[in-house]
């Protein structure tokens, strides 16, 4: 597989930033909440707002894939995921599939296929290829957390269902930064500080927004871009902390917006002390307790608090559009 970090500089390369919204997408309640928090924005921020994506039209060999969405063989076929988790990098999204796993109606493919954003030229066909077995009623998922961020993301997924079901875990964007920062560091040990790399000039306190780390975070931008393909209905919020602190209180949510019986329940989890972090009482078609590796749940720098309040200041009017497009409030605030 492709291994681009989306640490890598070409990873949102294209991705321009307008002072603009759609009206179409989003609530005149939002748009007047919008408009008096842009007043409240420096210029750099207001480069970073939502702007519309020109639709992007899928490639004609795409079309006629469209309706063989199975393939029959036998113990089931392998159809095309009905529900995705589009993000957000480490936001929770592989605690989120592995509890999911769990249930009886649900199959998933255990690595990312990326087919979405780094592997679409290889056709809907080798897409599916990659999906696990199902029979009558169960789901087919995957997960792939820079999704949510690829613009061509939403038009492609549309292409291939406009009933495809959305799920993104979203965390704090400071925390999530960080544990972004966190997992390149043990891959590169020598890059330079969270610190520097947080800013374009220190002393001026500009945030450079380019930096993946921080882009990733401002959700209020990467779901504009969804909501000019998916209704707000069709995408489910994932709380990545109330994952941590009530794993069967946000599975019951994910169970219901799937239309699954609440099957996962407190009685699949334990806390475990060592690792920090809920785990399975019993991982799928095993009977034994399973937490998540050691790349999950990994030690954090410090990092200057300084710096800590300088990004909750950026993020907060962007987390604010995030709340009041969602209707939902995450609390990072
Ligand atoms: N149960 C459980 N066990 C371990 N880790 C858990 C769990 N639930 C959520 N998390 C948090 O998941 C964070 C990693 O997120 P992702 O799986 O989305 O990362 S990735 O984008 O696929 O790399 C990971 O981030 P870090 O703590 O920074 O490593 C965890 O905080």
């Amino acid at each position: 597989m492709l291994a681009l970090s989306s640490n890598h500089p070409l990873y949102l390369a294209g991705h321009p930033l307008h002072l603009s919204f759609n009206m179409c997408s989003i609530s005149t309640k939002f748009w007047v909440f919008g408009y008096i928090s842009i007043a409240a924005l420096g210029e750099a921020d207001k480069r970073l707002l939502p702007s519309p994506s020109p639709p992007a039209v899928p490639p004609p060999s795409l079309h006629k894939n469209r309706a063989m969405s199975s393939f029959s063989n036998g113990s089931g076929s392998k159809k095309l995921p009905q529900a995705i988790i589009i993000g957000v990098k480490k936001g929770g999204t592989r605690a989120l599939l592995e509890f999911l796993r769990v249930h009886p109606d649900i199959r998933a493919v255990g690595a990312e296929p990326h087919f979405f954003d780094r592997n679409y030229e290889n056709g809907l066909e080798w897409y599916r290829d990659l999906m696990p077995k199902t029979l009558e009623g169960q789901i087919t998922m995957e997960k792939t957390p820079s999704y949510f961020v690829t613009r061509e993301a939403p038009a492609r997924i549309s292409a291939m269902s406009r009933d495809t079901k959305l799920i993104v875990v979203v965390r704090d964007p400071v925390t999530r930064a960080i544990s972004d920062y966190t997992q390149t560091l043990s891959k590169k040990p020598d890059i330079p500080s969270f610190e520097s790399l947080t800013f374009k000039n220190r002393t001026t306190g500009l945030i450079d927004t380019s930096w993946s780390a921080i882009q990733i975070g401002i959700y209020a931008k990467h779901l504009d871009n969804w909501l000019q393909y998916f209704p707000m209905d069709q995408i489910l919020f994932v709380s990545g902390e109330r994952l941590i602190s009530d794993p069967a209180g946000e599975l019951g949510r994910v169970q219901d917006f799937l239309g699954l019986k609440r099957i996962i329940t407190d009685k699949h989890f334990y806390f475990n002390q060592t690792k920090g972090f809920p785990c399975l009482k019993k991982a799928e078609g095993s009977s034994k307790p399973h937490c998540l590796g050691k790349t999950k749940g990994r030690t954090h720098p410090n990092i200057d608090p300084e710096v800590v309040q300088r990004l909750r200041d950026f993020y907060r009017p962007f987390n604010m559009k995030f709340y009041q497009m969602t209707g939902h409030n995450f609390g990072w605030d």
